[in-house]
């Protein structure tokens, strides 16, 4: 953006503010936000890359913003397009997630799914992520960035946080990206500088106290809790780590940052609870504050959830479910409607647990439904890495033919194969197609394909 015209009274709130400096940051706004992409562990490619985010290895820099929309590696799942300061969030997450032991995670504002994609990255199987959004129309866009993620041990909720509140103890790390005033993304998004008033910072504030003090119940004793705002106000910040400090049994972590990194390590004025606050001009980044705190009392735990009539899973359709999963037996497999699904064989009781409690929109993976003798795949196991690839065709496609798939185009492949088949782009599954004697089927999920003409 150029001449930012900023709100009347931001620049004056910034003065008392850690580390805020007018001069670069007020020309860090005259220039465009960067772009920055996060690479996908669980599906090595060979995107474009340029310079390393200092605090996340799977972090990158761009030189200029390509169009996404027509890269098949970008459906494929094989990086997220994410602004460099949120990728934080994985370094302190690395800092206190503990070494070997299973861990269960909430990220409880999860929508679009940047910083849900992100911890998944930081996951064993064993370990459990489960991603939430209040609002329904964004859960959609959740779960298909979790999809495109591909992996096996995330739940998406679309709840309320005062529903956790019953979820007493149940995990190990929460992670609250509040929704705030929006400073931060001033350079990203003009309508967040329009909007911008210390009226709403303070609606802000008290939606913050809301959502925390609805699921602290839900940190187990010893868990830790990463809050994180786009938001430069103190009042979003560290007033409301003082208040955590002061109203629960919360103490605040000090995270290990590198001094050429260039964060400020702010400290709350009554507790002293650190914080990390990014500033343009200073950071190769947008706006954000961090923080993490260790919940130090029992909020109690949740009664170990008893299994009320296990369904009667038909043997023969899992023997058949099970050919299409890459070390099937580490799955469990239930069926919801026509539909089965694989999660990771530790997640069962979860899920369980969770089922009881919340409004569940995505588990695991979906593979498909049983027709027949056959198994309809389901666009989820083709984006999955569960998939065993050694029992389904597999057709490589070039650039051209890889967007004409995207775009739901009819397809005219090269072939004497028949039946299902993988579309794949560089080694990446796309979705899947079917093979007919005379023509394919374009299976590629029409609320997905690319809409827009290609650029000339
Ligand atoms: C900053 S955004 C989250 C961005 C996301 N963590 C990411 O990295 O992609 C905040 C989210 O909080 C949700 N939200 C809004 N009001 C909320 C409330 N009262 N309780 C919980 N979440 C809320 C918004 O819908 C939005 O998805």
């Amino acid at each position: 953006m150029s001449n930012a015209v900023f709100p009347p009274l931001f620049i004056d709130s910034l003065h008392s503010e850690p580390g805020f400096d007018e001069q670069s940051f007020v020309e860090a706004h005259q220039n465009e936000a960067l772009v920055s992409i996060r690479l996908n562990p669980f599906k090595p490619s060979d995107t474009q890359k340029g310079a390393p985010v200092p605090w996340c290895n799977e972090g990158f820099y761009l030189e200029k913003r390509p169009s996404f929309t027509f890269d098949p590696l970008f459906h494929a799942g094989a990086y997220y397009v994410q602004e460099a300061s949120s990728m934080f969030i994985g370094h302190i997450f690395n800092c206190v997630k503990p070494d070997g032991e299973p861990v269960k995670v909430l990220d409880l504002c999860a929508a679009p799914g940047g910083k849900s994609t992100l911890l998944n990255s930081l996951l064993n199987n064993t370990d459990l992520l489960v991603a939430n959004e209040i609002i329904k129309t964004r859960v959609p866009i959740l779960a298909d960035n979790l999809t495109r993620w591909g992996t096996a041990n995330s739940i998406v909720t679309n709840n309320d946080p005062r529903d956790f509140t019953r979820l007493k103890g149940f995990f190990d790390i929460i992670l609250v990206d509040a929704p705030c005033s929006g400073s931060g993304m001033f350079r990203k998004d003009g309508s967040a500088m329009e909007e911008w008033s210390q009226a709403n910072v303070e609606l802000c504030h008290q939606r913050q106290q809301r959502i925390l003090a609805d699921i602290y119940p839900a940190l187990k004793e010893d868990g830790y809790l990463i809050y994180s705002t786009c938001s430069y106000s103190h009042q979003e910040n560290e007033d409301v780590l003082d208040w955590l400090c002061t109203e629960f049994a919360m103490e605040s972590i000090n995270i290990p940052v590198q001094p050429d990194w260039n964060i400020t390590t702010s400290q709350s004025p009554k507790k002293g609870a650190y914080g990390y606050r990014f500033y343009p001009g200073k950071i190769l980044g947008e706006g954000l504050f961090a923080a993490c705190l260790k919940k130090t009392n029992d909020s109690g735990t949740l009664p170990a959830h008893k299994n009320s009539g296990q369904q009667k899973l038909p043997i023969k359709e899992i023997a058949l479910v099970k050919e299409y999963i890459k070390d099937a037996d580490n799955y469990y497999y239930l069926k919801v409607a026509d539909d089965w699904l694989a999660i990771d064989k530790h997640h069962h009781e979860s899920l369980n647990t969770l089922h009881k409690h919340l409004y569940i929109k995505k588990s695991g993976v979906r593979i498909g439904k049983i027709a027949g003798r056959d198994l309809v795949p389901d666009h989820e196991l083709a984006l999955s890495v569960i998939i065993n690839k050694d029992a389904v065709l597999q057709i490589p496609l070039k650039y051209d033919e890889a967007i004409a798939y995207l775009r739901k185009d009819n397809l005219v492949l090269s072939t004497a194969d028949k039946g299902w088949s993988l579309m794949s782009y560089e080694g990446l599954a796309l979705g899947w197609a079917k093979l007919l004697p005379n023509r394919v089927n374009n299976y590629y999920p029409k609320e997905l394909r690319i809409l827009s003409a290609l650029p000339i």
